[in-house]
């Protein structure tokens, strides 16, 4: 079973991911992992701290002359912030006085760093966290609650990406179609895997040039007003067999591991498959995808795909397409009320700097997520321990499907 673990801080050292259950065979170069993690630095909103940080990639097991071995493959990315952050997020204990609150360097920056952090935001994890972990100092909370976690998520689920291509052809596309109110066309096309270089360029991963200027606009509004905005990602699947998932038990359902997948990234509030709450409003004959065969290929196709790819948990072959919501990022710049837990009087939420609008880069995260959700449900049908012996199977199970359900 392919299975995958993240660890790390969102200041600490390095970030560090295990992906384990992956055949022997699968291309991958550090090179293709800093790329993939340059485009989650992308996007319009995104705050200062994506310019001066730096990813330092090592690929530090699992991986031979760009192949992967059949062990597990470990992935750090170092922080090139880390010198200034020693003091504040050392896993050792530090000297006692360079933890007092001003070290006597005269450095402002230096001396709110090490304050206690008690002044929790609404929306983020800092009270709860506080309290289920017993400290009065929100700084852990946030170190760990943080989407600088991402990053070893879209640096695996590259690595999760090559074999789906390598063995099955399946390529993933990841765009934007909604921030705050600012919202793609219903019915304008999906952009498929040519579209990637031009999305990657887009300031909001936007495949619509007229959407994309109006997020770009409502963005900058947001920033004037001291305010932040969430939206809307989509993620595509292009060219997966029909078959993977399955309807005989819950857990084993592609949708619902999809959903928990989206669910987990920092932010998410609501998942939808297909055309999802709008199929809710619609009639039956107006809801599914009616099939017939293809008179040029012989095979049954559909003539929509309301269904975003999956019917009973399962790929129907069609394109697979998932939506996810994205909430406002909750540190505000014109701050919300709470309680400062030190004193217990009423107070500002902590805000040193944050992101306007992420919903970019959450669409490079949700891609690398349905990379690695569909690597492990593909993994599971078609076993193997080479690229080989997993695309033989996949060949295999796709030839063997009966003339007439083709
Ligand atoms: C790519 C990305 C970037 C984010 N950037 C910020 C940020 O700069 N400031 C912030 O308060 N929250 C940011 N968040 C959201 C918080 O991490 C998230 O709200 C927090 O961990 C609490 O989790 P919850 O929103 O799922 O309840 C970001 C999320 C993502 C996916
Ligand atoms: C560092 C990243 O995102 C961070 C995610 C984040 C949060 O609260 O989730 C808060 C911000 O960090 P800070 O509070 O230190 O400015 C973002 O910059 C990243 O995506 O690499």
């Amino acid at each position: 079973m392919l299975r995958w673990l993240t660890a790390g801080e969102s200041h600490g050292e390095a970030l560090v991911g295990i992906l384990e259950g992956l055949p022997a065979g699968v291309e991958i170069t550090t090179t293709d992992v800093q790329d993939a993690l340059a485009r989650r630095r992308l996007g319009h909103g995104r705050g200062a701290r994506m310019k001066f940080e730096q990813d330092a990639v090592r690929i530090l097991g699992g991986v031979r002359f760009g192949l992967t071995q059949g062990g597990p493959v470990a992935i750090e990315i170092g922080n090139s912030e880390w010198p200034k952050w020693v003091d504040v997020m050392s896993a050792d204990p530090v000297p006692a006085e360079r933890l007092l609150v001003d070290a006597g360097t005269g450095d402002e920056r230096e001396v709110a760093r090490n304050r206690p952090l008690t002044r929790p935001r609404p929306g983020h994890a800092d009270l709860v966290g506080m309290r289920k972990y017993g400290f009065d100092d929100a700084r852990p909370v946030l170190e760990r609650a943080s989407a600088r976690e991402t990053a070893t998520r879209v640096a695996l689920g590259t690595v999760a990406a090559h074999l789906l291509e390598q063995v099955a052809g399946v390529r993933l596309v990841s765009h934007v179609v909604a921030i705050g109110p600012v919202a793609v066309p219903d019915g304008a096309d999906l952009p498929d895997p040519d579209d990637v270089a031009r999305l990657d360029a887009d300031p909001v991963r936007c495949a619509d040039p007229a959407t994309s200027a109006a997020m770009v606009a409502e963005i900058d509004d947001c920033q004037k007003a001291g305010d932040t905005l969430g939206g809307v990602v989509e993620v595509l699947a292009y060219g997966l067999p029909s078959g993977i998932g399955s309807y005989v038990h819950a857990d084993r359902r592609l949708d619902s591991r999809l959903a928990g997948a989206l669910m987990g990234i920092q932010a998410i509030k609501g998942v939808e498959v297909g055309d999802g709450f709008r199929t809710a409003t619609r009639r039956g004959s107006q809801a599914h995808d009616e099939m017939e065969r293809d008179a040029t290929t012989g095979e049954i196709r559909r003539r929509s795909n309301r269904a975003g790819g999956l019917e009973g948990g399962m790929t129907t072959g069609e394109i697979l397409r998932v939506r996810a919501a994205m909430k406002p990022i909750s540190t505000v710049p014109r701050a919300l009320a709470t309680v400062d837990t030190a004193s217990g009087d009423p107070a500002k939420a902590q805000h040193q700097r944050s992101d306007v609008c992420a919903v970019p880069p959450a669409a490079v995260v949700a891609e690398a997520m349905v990379a690695l959700v569909l690597a492990q449900a593909l993994l599971e049908k078609f076993g193997g321990d080479s690229v080989g012996e997993v695309a033989r199977n996949v060949r295999g199970y796709v030839d063997g499907i009966p003339e007439l359900q083709r």
